[in-house]
């Protein structure tokens, strides 16, 4: 079980996330989700031991996770949003590297990386360096790399950017398969359908501040609303998107010589 108690983290002073609490089960897939700058990789930063709290801790299983950071994180895997990969690397080379660092033996590691590879469809770029793949390549290895360790707790942040239509409905699949297997699955994206479709629930935050925590078919029942998209720009209050492409375009024309 991981247990985000009140955790809060000022920059300067001011609140990134306030007073921030939730759980999420083994089995269970959460989604986290807020507009831009709303606090959801403050809290994954804090979760995943990059950041410290200004409040609060982070349990896992019970255990402050800064009691303990190695052993914490030989059980997480974690996507990050953006990600610097040792270009120079291939794409095996660079699961053998963090393999290495998470202490793996160097047979099965390879074994077990050349797998992953295969499976995600890179088995014929294993070899290329990563700087040649596309940008949904490097995804697919970053996500090999976050598996490869079996961890038991998962961080997905915003997985499915640059990923083509065959790439995200295997992630999807694979989301629902670590859950049937007893993994706890942290989800943070802005792609509702996907949300929608896959966690069990869903936590919203805005202004560092948790909104709603309640299962998606829950939140759009109690909202009368048609979709979590709806519900979601219900509860940040999101603007008129019409109105504002309306007067960008209007905004263009203004002072723009035309030859
Ligand atoms: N290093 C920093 N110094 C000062 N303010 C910061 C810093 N990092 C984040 N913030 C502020 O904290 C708030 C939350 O930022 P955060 O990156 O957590 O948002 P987010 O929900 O992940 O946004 P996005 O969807 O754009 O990735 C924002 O107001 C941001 O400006």
């Amino acid at each position: 079980m991981l247990s985000i108690q009140h955790l809060t983290k000022r920059y300067r002073g001011i609140p990134a996330i306030d007073d921030v609490s939730f759980d999420v089960a083994p089995g269970e897939i959460v989604g986290y989700l807020g507009p831009n700058g709303s606090g959801k990789s403050t809290t994954v930063k804090i979760i995943t031991g990059i950041l410290e709290p200004s409040a609060g801790r982070v349990l896992f299983d019970g255990r402050d996770i800064r009691e303990d950071m190695t052993s914490f994180r030989a059980g997480l895997g974690y996507v990050p949003e953006e990600a610097h990969v040792y270009t120079h690397l291939s794409g095996l080379e660079y699961l053998q590297l963090v393999g290495r660092l998470r202490g793996m033996q160097e047979k099965p590691l390879e074994a077990k990386g050349t797998r992953l590879l295969e499976l995600l469809g890179l088995q014929s770029w294993r070899h290329s360096p990563i700087t040649a793949y596309s940008k949904g390549m490097k995804q697919r290895v970053l996500i090999a790399a976050a598996l490869l360790h079996d961890p038991r707790l998962l961080i997905f942040d915003e997985p499915l950017s640059g990923l083509d239509v065959v790439s995200a409905r295997l992630f999807k699949d694979l989301l629902v398969e670590l859950s049937a297997q007893g993994k706890t699955v942290l989800y943070i994206s802005h792609v509702l359908e996907v949300v929608e479709q896959v966690c069990d629930r869903v936590i919203v935050i805005a202004k560092g501040k948790i909104l709603a925590d309640a299962p998606p078919g829950d939140l759009t029942r109690m909202m009368h609303l048609p979709s979590l998209e709806r519900v979601f720009a219900e509860l940040v209050q999101q603007q008129d998107t019409k109105a504002v492409a309306r007067d960008l375009v209007a905004a263009m024309a203004v002072g723009a010589i035309h030859g």
